[in-house]
């Protein structure tokens, strides 16, 4: 059975995009919006983004049958109790954040009795806000769901449903076994970005506007990455710490070892070491899932 009355909290350029393709895709929906921010609540209204925008929890959450919360990961315990008080009973409540065991953890505590199926839809770019925000980007994405154990599993199928709905594919997962897998393909590879972009602009003043007039090459796409939202990256490092963590020690091992053959003169272990990495991203285009500026490009042609 799908949702007829669906509540999108933070309209974000996640949530925006929830709003689109729920109002694209399925058929007779009705798409409440609620931001705390509001002037965007404001542009919400402005760009006719939802059926209608709520000013306060209490209105978006009182006629809803299923919550999508989309904001940072830091501020879900918050949005979910501030929408309990006037959520009814029989309310599906999911999410978008990227990470998950810190937010099954604030959304049961928020919200007790209620059924949650977190979730992660596992495509974005570095944009926010409402306007940031389009209908196909779930198309043909991996989302993942991550009920905690005893979760019902008609209401998992449900929200699995809803999302399949919207383009995604749909895998399920549980909570830590994410936070790993996602500390390793996407948190850390944004702290990397964050930091090369840094330290670039520490030799600024060495190089003169050098780092902004050469940047066409590796470094460009490492300023894409680095211009994502500072509170959700923020908020993502802090809730992921221990993944992160160990995730980032294994990367320091793997950089030394790399050091280690440039200092020594190494060629084959440098060659060997590319020829491995290069395959790796042969294999993943070959899957369709290269970075979503590519899929924002085909899906705008
Ligand atoms: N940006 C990306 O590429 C992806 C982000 N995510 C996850 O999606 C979530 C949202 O990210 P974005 O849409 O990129 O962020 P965004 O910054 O574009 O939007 C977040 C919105 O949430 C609102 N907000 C914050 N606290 C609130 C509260 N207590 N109640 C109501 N509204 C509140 C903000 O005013 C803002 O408009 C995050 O949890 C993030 O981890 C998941 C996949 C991809
Ligand atoms: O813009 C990019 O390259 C991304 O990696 C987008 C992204 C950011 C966070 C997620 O949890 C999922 C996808």
């Amino acid at each position: 059975m799908s949702f007829t009355r669906i509540t999108v909290v933070g309209l974000g350029l996640i949530g925006s995009s929830v709003a689109r393709a729920a109002r694209a895709r399925i058929e007779g929906v009705q798409v409440t919006g609620y931001d705390a921010d509001p002037e965007v609540r404001a542009t919400a209204r402005e760009i006719g983004l939802c059926d209608e925008i709520a000013d306060d929890a209490d209105a978006a959450a009182r006629e809803a049958d299923l919550v999508v919360l989309c904001v940072p990961v830091g501020a879900m315990g918050r949005a979910a109790a501030d929408l309990a008080p006037a959520l009814p009973a029989d309310a599906i409540v999911t999410d978008v954040g990227s990470c998950k065991a810190s937010v099954v953890e604030a959304l049961a505590a928020a919200l007790p009795g209620h059924v949650i199926v977190p979730a992660h839809p596992v495509a974005g770019t570095e944009q926010s806000g409402p306007t940031a925000g389009f209908a196909t980007l779930f198309n043909h994405r991996w989302c993942i769901l991550t009920p905690p154990e005893g979760t019902d599993p008609v209401a998992v199928d449900r929200v699995a449903g809803f999302w399949r709905a919207l383009g995604a594919e749909v895998e399920t997962m549980a909570p830590d076994h994410h936070d790993r897998v996602l500390a390793v393909t996407s948190h850390l590879p944004h702290l990397i970005a964050y930091t090369i972009v840094g330290t670039a602009s520490d030799l600024e003043e060495v190089t003169q506007s050098e780092v902004i007039k050469y940047s066409a090459g590796g470094f460009r796409d490492f300023t894409r990455i680095a211009a994502s939202d500072p509170t959700m990256w923020r908020d993502v490092f802090l809730a992921n710490r221990e993944a992160v963590l160990d995730m980032l020690q294994r990367f320091s091992e793997d950089l030394a070892l790399l050091q280690r053959a440039i200092r020594w003169g190494q060629g084959d272990a440098l060659f060997d070491h590319f020829t491995q990495t290069r395959a790796i991203r042969r294999s993943i285009v070959e899957q369709g899932q290269d970075d979503a500026r590519a899929d924002f490009g085909r899906t705008h042609e």
